[in-house]
């Protein structure tokens, strides 16, 4: 007998406790925790990834929560979740999905998987891909400027 298949998404990036949260979250709601880490050429909705998918892809499937993770498909995001046939989609915080809409989507392919929303990581200052990104370029550029105020 197979356990509950539980699908989890997203671009993973930068990794940083936020994506273990929500990774964590969404396992506990099954039992086979599967993620599609997204194409490079899919991420249009926010600047382009700095890490390659393979190397996000890598990361992904070694974090502990992860029983497997595959790149998504590069033209029909539905092909996978049809393989994978999980019960559960969860959905992260500040994904851009409506869920109502997401679910007609998955009728309309005769996939019957719920979709649940997971909240916010709450000690999360740096848990966004973005900030770290920002972070570096902030701290980098300012020991650039003032080498002699470097931290180390
Ligand atoms: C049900 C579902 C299936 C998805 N399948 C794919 C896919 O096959 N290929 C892909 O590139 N992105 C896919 N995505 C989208 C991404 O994994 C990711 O969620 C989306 O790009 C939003 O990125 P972010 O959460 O990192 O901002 C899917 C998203 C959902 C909700
Ligand atoms: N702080 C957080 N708390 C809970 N879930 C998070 C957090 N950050 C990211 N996630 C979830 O992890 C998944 C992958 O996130 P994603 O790769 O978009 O990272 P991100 O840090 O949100 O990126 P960015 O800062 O570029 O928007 C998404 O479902 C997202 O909602």
């Amino acid at each position: 007998m197979t356990g509950r298949r539980i699908v989890a998404t997203g671009t993973f990036d930068i990794l940083h406790p936020g994506h273990l949260y929500y990774l964590k979250e969404s396992k506990k709601l099954g039992d086979e925790l599967w993620v599609i880490v997204a194409r490079d050429s899919n991420v249009k909705h926010k600047p382009r990834p700095v890490i390659p998918e393979e190397h996000r892809l890598a990361m992904v499937a070694a974090l502990k929560p992860v029983d497997h993770a595959i790149l998504g498909d590069k033209i029909d995001m539905f092909r996978p979740i049809e393989e994978i046939r999980p019960e559960i989609i969860t959905i992260g915080f500040n994904q851009l999905f409506n869920e109502q809409k997401l679910e007609d989507q998955l009728r309309a392919r005769s996939i019957a998987s719920r979709i649940v929303r997971i909240g916010k990581y709450a000690d999360g200052d740096l848990c966004s891909s973005r900030l770290v990104v920002q972070r570096i370029l902030d701290k980098r550029c300012h020991d650039l400027h003032h080498p002699e105020h470097k931290d180390h």
